[in-house]
């Protein structure tokens, strides 16, 4: 198969797939630079610029040997090709790096995920009515920390922003203060630094894990849903919380709903949540779709239509992730394969998005989407448990089912345990209530009707 294909020719399939992948900034980074050298019957080899050599050769061994392998598959229709990275030296001759192998994670304690992303910036956040409220609060904090809204927490949908707005707020303050500490960390890297401490033997380990968030003047964590239900973090976060707050310290968070929403999260932290400043992101409208991809075009120097952009945002409403996805494919076509800025390009990745989008909706689907939602199993929903939250789980998960399915009220009763119809019926009948008068249930029901159509 290799014999058909030049190692460019490989190199530009491959370099397309990664673009679709990563999107710009990690593909500038750490796919761009690299150039064909050889292609043999089993590798690649592709030349590393000397001066960004350590970076890229550790980002390919820890993300994108696995990739590269998967997507020469693909393109040869079924060749195993690895990638061989050497270095360019400034004499023009290669040097050989260590072979990409998948490297396990590093354990470098306490810093992960812990750089703020600089792309993440209030200059490249596009506002609109879903989220002005949630950047102009931003906008506060990050000109007083400390001082007017704190806590604040973000909390929406998946892919509406949160996190480019929260690393906003420590990105714009670290330009004014270059010596300010802020730390950004996933409620998961909290929790994983939290037991590596506690279980490295160590001295000192606990106090390091203390230091790393304690002393800080700006601490963002993201996706606090995460600790739903684990105790012993909460504690901790509780602690943690109690020494910033003291000392005039920011805490910014963000999660997929609010704080009384999350199962199992301790009265004490929600109260203190709530004392502080909640602002939603809603998604975004046409305007604002439009407004991103424009603004995605002109960081890339694209000259795209306006009309092409506005057939694009029409039709991914979902999220801006899904959005940015649709514009890097679209993206891609025109650089790479050479397809024109036309609505008709447009149309074929819209096409193709919906035959991989396209979702079948059964029970089952409903069942483990709702449940995953909620924090609870299929199995729950199906029990006779009377639990608060997962009654109201298995009410919203036997209305979707009603609304999206054609089964009839018995077989739905059936599918959840064993009830009878008019258990469906009242279900059925109370979120239809529920919906009407409140409209974040409305939002809800909209936002997991979509997840199951379309997936995430
Ligand atoms: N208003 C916006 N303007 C420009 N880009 C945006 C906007 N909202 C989101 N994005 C982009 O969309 C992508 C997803 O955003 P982000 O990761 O912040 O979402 P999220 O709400 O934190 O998602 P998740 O719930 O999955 O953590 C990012 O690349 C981000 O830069």
């Amino acid at each position: 198969m290799t014999a058909s294909i030049t190692k460019e020719e490989l190199w530009n399939q491959i370099q397309a797939r990664f673009f679709q992948k990563l999107g710009t900034v990690s593909f500038s980074a750490y796919i761009e630079p690299l150039t064909p050298i050889e292609l043999t019957a089993a590798s690649l080899r592709l030349s590393v610029p000397v001066d960004e050599a350590s970076e890229i050769i550790n980002r390919w061994n820890s993300a994108y040997s696995m990739d590269f392998v998967q997507f020469a598959l693909e393109i040869t229709g079924g060749t195993f090709i690895k990638p061989d990275l050497q270095i360019s030296t400034t004499l023009t001759e290669s040097v050989v790096a260590p072979s990409p192998t998948i490297t396990t994670e590093q354990s470098v304690p306490f810093s992960r995920e812990s750089d703020l992303d600089p792309d993440f910036t209030f200059e490249k956040f596009v506002t609109g009515s879903g989220n002005e409220n949630a950047y102009a609060v931003a906008r506060a904090v990050a000109e007083q920390p400390g001082k007017v809204y704190n806590p604040y927490l973000i909390y929406g949908g998946v892919g509406l922003g949160k996190t480019h707005l929260m690393q906003s707020i420590g990105n714009s303050y670290a330009k004014t203060n270059p010596q300010a500490r802020i730390k950004y960390a996933t409620a998961e890297d909290f929790l994983n630094d939290f037991t590596d401490s506690l279980r490295a033997s160590v001295d000192g380990a606990t106090a390091a894990f203390k230091k790393t968030y304690r002393s800080v003047d700006i601490l963002l964590i993201d996706d606090i849903q995460f600790w739903s239900g684990k105790e012993k973090v909460q504690e901790e976060f509780f602690n943690t919380f109690n020494a910033l707050t003291k000392n005039g310290k920011q805490i910014v968070m963000t999660s997929d709903r609010i704080p009384t929403d999350i199962p199992d999260l301790q009265t004490r932290l929600t109260s203190r949540f709530e004392a502080g400043i909640l602002m939603d992101i809603q998604k975004p409208d046409l305007p604002t779709r439009v407004a991103i991809l424009k603004n995605l075009s002109s960081a890339d120097n694209l000259e795209i239509p306006n009309e092409v952009l506005e057939l694009i945002a029409e039709n991914i409403d979902s999220n801006v992730r899904s959005l940015e996805g649709a514009f890097h494919k679209f993206e891609a076509k025109i650089r790479y394969m050479n397809k024109p800025a036309t609505k008709e390009t447009a149309q074929q990745i819209l096409d193709d998005l919906n035959i991989d989008r396209g979702q079948k909706v059964t029970v089952d689907r409903i069942q483990e989407t709702v449940a995953t939602y909620f924090m609870q199993t299929v199995a729950d929903l199906k029990s006779s448990s009377r639990k608060k939250d997962l009654v109201n789980a298995r009410h919203v998960a036997m209305y979707l089912t009603r609304t999206m399915t054609d089964e009839s009220l018995p077989d739905i009763g059936r599918a959840f345990g064993g009830r009878d119809h008019s258990s469906v019926l009242h279900a059925t009948n109370k979120i239809t209530e529920k919906a009407e008068i409140d409209p974040r249930t409305k939002e809800l029901l909209l936002d997991l009707a979509n997840e199951i159509k379309n997936g995430k």
